[in-house]
């Protein structure tokens, strides 16, 4: 029960907001309209229960014209219906897609709001594959929440509309046992509540486990997808490295995983199928069964009789709800826990970036980026670098040297706001911009054009003015072919993409550049070519640099070290240190 209400009030806080959004009125409309045609339809059904007695009535009394009439008043309601059903699924449709978009957009803006993703990575695997929760699993929730909910609000009008007709069928139609007649009132109500309520236990007794199952099952296809999609981002390198038997094998051990689990879905499910349908078989039957000795012994005619049957099933259907659903409440269950473990991933992601131990980036008007009792650590608490009263100062060329795994591009992304991992200041100039190139720079796909003026908008800047950033960088060829779109991160090769990395900060002129290796693929007498580009071309630009290279040293006139200090590294004005 406790686990019912805490489910529920999951669903309620993933799905309220969409209610009072800016789509709020569009939203409650469709659902009011949806809800509105759902309550006709049972209106429907209960005149049809009725018809169903005048329409068998008239068949035992071989009355033609009120044949006749019963059969123009069922095209009527059937006509109706028709109407009713197809603008019920259309506006269920709209309303759907309507909310899906809402959900998935503020989804988006809360995963990429201030780096949420990269931290929710940093966090280790409290939401696996973001990816899927914001497709596969928003949809379904979508989908399953309307229809459950309209489902259960429509069973209980059913319910309480078809109570009562079965409550007077009880009394036309007693019970008739053994030739004895009982007066039990509204005894078939009660038997189908019974009958109703010991399928839904037992339902649940067999079935709880696919909950878990169903879970897993979509977890498993978003890992197998995932990998599918590395194999296909990182493909040259596993086909140098002939890792295709690998990649096979490993792929095909995962797949083993979503197949292991869905032999156990196969297996819960058949068990599930075996008691539901035969429950829908046996409810055929049922209630003629109860009704047959009345009926035999001419207490009632054949219209009651089949109007008992009909009412009998209506009311059980509607009772049995849970049962009819139960794969689809399994489903969903998962679903919610998943769209949950994803808001809560969101929470703590935002927690990391705001909680009291936390490296803090601030703006300060001083020309430099100064670093204050900072003492960065790893996500598990170990001390990896130490920097107290150090500055960055405007205009300074500084290189940073150290030994591999010191801590060196983790202090860039501490500047960049993206590490809290620790204590201390970093204060940035107000109102500096700041752009971190590391050794793979990223471009989206699409034209030539967007991938280098990433992240700034589309147009921000001339196709003139990008073109000859790309031909300055050392790719003339390139320069003449901004419009088109190419998947540049997987043509180009590593050089290339660091020159095009170059080009882009070129373009944005930065007060703070960071080159993380950012040359480190291109040849020596490149990489001294594109260092007096950047100095002739950004003259006002602080850079700071992460390098292995001795040629580096000329372009910077300060040498920054990692060295040694304990179980942690410090850092120090000086000459290169030794590798450690
Ligand atoms: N997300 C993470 N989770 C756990 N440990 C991490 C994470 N990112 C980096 N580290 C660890 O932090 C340490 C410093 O990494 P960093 O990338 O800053 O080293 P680096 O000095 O730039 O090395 P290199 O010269 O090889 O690029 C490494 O031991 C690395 O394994």
């Amino acid at each position: 029960m406790n686990n019912i209400r805490s489910t529920l009030a999951t669903v309620w806080r993933i799905a309220a907001p969409y209610f009072s959004s800016e789509d709020k009125w569009a939203g409650r409309g469709l659902l009011a309209a949806v809800i509105a045609i759902e309550l006709a339809i049972v209106y429907l059904t209960v005149l049809q229960n009725q018809w169903n007695a005048r329409f068998y009535n008239a068949l035992q009394e071989r009355n033609w014209d009120n044949f006749v009439s019963e059969i123009t008043y069922f095209s009527v309601l059937a006509t109706v219906f028709i109407v009713l059903a197809v603008y019920q699924l259309y506006l269920n449709q709209w309303l759907q897609i309507r909310w899906r978009r809402w959900m998935t957009s503020h989804y988006l803006g809360e995963w990429l709001d201030h780096a949420n993703h990269y931290r929710m990575q940093l966090q280790g695997d409290a939401a696996d594959n973001p990816d899927q929760r914001m497709t596969d699993d928003v949809k379904l929730f979508v989908d399953r929440t309307l229809n459950i909910g309209v489902g259960l609000l429509s069973s209980i009008v059913t319910l309480a509309s078809f109570a009562g007709i079965l409550w007077g069928l009880s009394n036309a139609a007693p019970l008739h046992l053994f030739g004895q007649e009982y007066s039990i009132p509204g005894y078939l109500f009660w038997i189908a509540l019974i009958y109703s309520v010991l399928g839904t236990i037992l339902t649940h007794l067999i079935g709880w486990r696919l909950v878990g199952l169903d879970f897993r099952q979509q977890q498993y296809e978003a890992n197998f997808r995932f990998d599918l999609v590395r194999v296909r981002e990182n493909s040259e390198q596993i086909a140098l490295l002939r890792g295709d038997a690998a990649e096979r094998e490993r792929l095909l051990v995962r797949f083993g995983r979503v197949v292991e689990n869905w032999l156990a879905i196969m297996s819960r499910t058949k068990k599930v199928t075996a008691f539901t349908a035969s429950f829908n078989q046996a409810s055929v039957i049922f209630p003629y069964i109860l009704v047959a000795p009345a009926y035999f012994a001419s207490k009632i005619q054949l219209g009651a009789m089949t109007q008992t049957a009909s009412a009998f099933s209506t009311v059980q259907g509607a009772l049995s709800f849970f049962i009819t659903i139960y794969r689809s409440l399994a489903e969903w269950q998962a679903v919610v826990n998943r769209l949950d473990g994803f808001e809560a991933g969101i929470v703590a992601a935002r927690k990391l970036a705001t909680r009291d131990d936390r490296v803090r980036v601030v703006e300060a008007g001083a020309g430099a980026i100064d670093l204050k009792g900072l003492a960065l650590r790893l996500p598990n608490g170990t001390p990896l670098v130490n920097a107290d009263g150090f500055s960055l100062r405007k205009g300074e060329r500084t290189l940073i040297t150290g030994p591999s795994g010191s801590g060196k591009s983790t202090l860039f992304r501490a500047i960049a706001g993206i590490w809290p991992f620790g204590a201390g200041t970093i204060a940035i100039p107000a109102g500096a911009t700041l752009m971190m190139l590391p050794q793979r720079p990223y471009f989206p796909t699409g034209s030539l054009r967007n991938a280098v003026e990433y992240p700034a908008k589309e147009g921000t800047f001339t196709d003139s003015q990008i073109s000859n950033a790309i031909e300055a960088v050392g790719l003339p060829k390139l320069a003449s072919q901004v419009g088109e779109e190419r998947h540049w991160n997987s043509t180009l090769s590593l050089g290339e993409q660091q020159r095009l990395g170059l080009a882009r900060a070129l373009l944005h002129a930065p007060n703070y550049l960071f080159l993380d290796e950012a040359t480190a693929s291109l040849d020596e007498p490149s990489e001294a070519a594109l260092y007096r580009l950047v100095e002739q071309k950004l003259p006002q630009t602080t850079i700071v640099s992460i390098g292995h290279r001795s040629t580096l040293d000329a372009f910077h006139g300060r040498n920054v070290v990692f060295t040694r200090d304990g179980d942690r590294f410090a850092l120090q004005d000086g000459k290169r240190a030794a590798a450690s």
